[in-house]
């Protein structure tokens, strides 16, 4: 396995006219961890994608696949990738398993090989028994089945999937789920863009946070998802026995420790700290105190919340992005990639 991450983004830029799509964004996901794209419509992510699955141009920038350049050496980049679209054409009049095989085909499998890759790919995506069904007659969560079933025919190290889950009812959901687990069980490298954040949080070693073409968070769900305010505060729930008012007294008298509201059976409160020893210092006191606590937990929050409110952090100058370009880059000389006779 070679030593370069299985994705790297180095100040990837990619402006359409004035528009800038990719503002400068820079990533690296290691092999074998599965990671969320996550931002509102238009936030740059199938931008990046194509960039990476070599369909698109950068305007400026370094995008590699295993330490390979997309944009200097595409054909061995797609030997690399599986790249699921948003959007994919299928043949009229072509079975699923005409469509993989024309595809096993295209890869350049023969024989033998390619009738047993077919074969693994749709025992795989659950496709075996749909087999003589036309590919345009599929239910959208079979045509997402057919779509990663392609993407996986030449048994890639990365797979990109822009949105696979998008349209898709909770059970198609449940099982596009099971098989990116199963595929990063086996060591594949996993970048997948959603807008379902609580889907992605299950599954995802780390978090992509992209927002008017700029990175604004890398990092796992789990730290998101902990319940630290924007000003660097940890909020926990307390439950005493007895007078809930007992919390909100002990907090007037203790430094660094806020109450915030009453609860049935005591309060809510904030820490002035991210450092969980901090938390346990302050439960140590409450107890010696002789506050009569029967529960201690800090809140969690869903993923759509940190996002939202990273995004009024950034807006209120809070979080220190990378600085952008001084000026307008000029998109370089177009250069088509070359036709193979
Ligand atoms: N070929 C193009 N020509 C002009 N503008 C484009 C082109 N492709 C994308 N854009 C614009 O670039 C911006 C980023 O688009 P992109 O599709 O990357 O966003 P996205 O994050 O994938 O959005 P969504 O979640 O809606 O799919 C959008 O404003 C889009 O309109």
């Amino acid at each position: 396995m070679s030593e370069a991450p299985a994705i790297k983004v180095h100040n990837l830029y990619r402006y359409f006219g004035q528009l800038k799509a990719v503002n400068g964004i820079s990533f690296e996901i290691p092999h074998g961890s599965v990671c969320g794209f996550v931002g509102a419509n238009g936030a740059g992510k199938t931008t990046t994608m194509r960039i990476l699955a070599s369909l698109d141009y950068p305007t400026m920038g370094v995008a590699e696949i295993c330490g390979i350049n997309v944009v200097h050496h595409p054909e061995e980049v797609r030997r690399l990738i599986g790249w699921m679209p948003d959007h994919f054409g299928n043949y009229e009049h072509m079975t699923v398993l005409e469509y993989l095989d024309f595809y096993a085909r295209a890869f350049g499998y023969h024989g033998k090989e390619r009738k047993t890759r077919v074969q693994e790919v749709m025992e795989f995506t659950d496709l075996i028994p749909l087999a003589d069904r036309f590919s345009n007659k599929l239910s959208k969560g079979m045509t997402q089945r057919l779509c990663l079933g392609r993407a996986l025919l030449h048994d890639p190290q990365v797979l990109i999937m822009d949105e696979p889950a998008a349209g898709l009812d909770p059970k198609a959901r449940v099982e596009l789920k099971h098989l990116i687990r199963v595929l990063a069980q086996e060591g594949k490298t996993i970048f997948i863009s959603s807008h379902i954040l609580s889907e992605l949080g299950e599954m995802c070693d780390s978090l992509l946070f992209v927002n008017g073409g700029r990175i604004v968070h890398h990092g796992d769900a789990e730290t998101l998802k902990q319940g630290t305010d924007s000003a660097g505060g940890m909020l926990y729930d307390v439950q005493v026995l007895g007078d809930p008012q007992a919390v909100a007294d002990w907090c007037v008298i203790n430094p660094h420790v806020e109450f915030l509201e009453s609860r049935k059976a005591g309060g809510r409160i904030r820490i002035e700290t991210t450092d969980p020893a901090r938390a346990a210092e302050v439960l140590a006191r409450m107890v010696k105190d002789g506050v009569k606590i029967t529960e201690f937990h800090k809140e969690q929050r869903n993923l759509e919340d940190a996002f939202i409110d990273m995004l009024g952090r950034i807006d209120r100058g809070e979080v220190a992005l990378p600085a952008g370009p001084k000026q307008q880059q000029q998109l370089p000389a177009f250069t088509p990639p070359e036709i193979p006779n």
